[in-house]
């Protein structure tokens, strides 16, 4: 693949793939089809060398440690690496994931609906019932890889919210266009990120 030596938030139309600069590092990223007349430069954190990620874990974790975080909270699947990342620079052992999948064991926990940038079908986000004494009274950080819609991010605050978290920062390696912001509205400005990707659209 011919690799463009552009600078960041110039975008590649040969080669379909698109340099985005996450704080201290460039990376490059597929441009792929996020339905009809939709494209986006696609980040999926299992698709970094580990060594970019811990070192963008280390630099996000240096914007979000004035916000004195309690506890990190993040959504499956593609923010746990993350969240991973930016804990132990932080000083904390303990994160508490938002998960995805239905299981039985976590039938009787509350959860929200939600519908990101990238999915077809509504999915859910289910706070773990046994995890909710660490949230309540917390100062939460939430830390996912992508902002774009920033439906996901809304619906963990809400759920979070109505369970007693105070949260302190909403922290991503990168924000997807401008969408976020009225989706979060005043959360929007607790919004920290190494970087920006242009938006979703239907000529990348
Ligand atoms: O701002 P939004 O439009 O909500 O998009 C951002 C969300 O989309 C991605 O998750 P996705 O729903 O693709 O799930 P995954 O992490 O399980 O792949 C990403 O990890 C964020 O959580």
């Amino acid at each position: 693949m011919r690799r463009s030596r552009s600078p960041p938030d110039r975008r590649c139309d040969v080669d379909r793939t698109y340099l985005a600069r996450m704080g201290s590092q460039e990376i490059e990223l597929p441009i792929v089809d996020l339905g009809p007349g939709k494209q986006a430069a696609l980040l999926m954190t299992i698709d970094l060398p580990v060594s970019v990620l811990a070192q963008a874990g280390r630099e996000l974790a240096d914007l979000v440690r004035e916000r004195k975080p309690d506890i990190i909270v993040t959504a499956a699947t593609l923010g746990i690496p993350v969240a991973i990342a930016v804990a132990p620079h932080l000083g904390l052992d303990e994160y508490v994931v938002l998960q995805k999948s239905r299981k039985w064991h976590l039938r009787d926990s509350p959860s929200v609906e939600v519908t990101s940038v990238t999915t077809i079908d509504a999915q859910r986000l289910t706070l773990d019932a046994r995890r909710l004494a660490s949230i309540d009274g917390a100062r939460v950080a939430f830390i996912d890889d992508v902002i774009s819609t920033g439906r996901s991010a809304a619906a963990a605050l809400d759920l979070l919210t109505r369970h007693g978290a105070q949260i302190v920062s909403v922290a991503a390696l990168m924000t997807e266009g401008d969408e976020w912001r009225s989706a979060l509205g005043e959360s929007a400005d607790l919004v920290q990120s190494l970087g920006r990707l242009p938006a979703v659209t239907e000529d990348f």
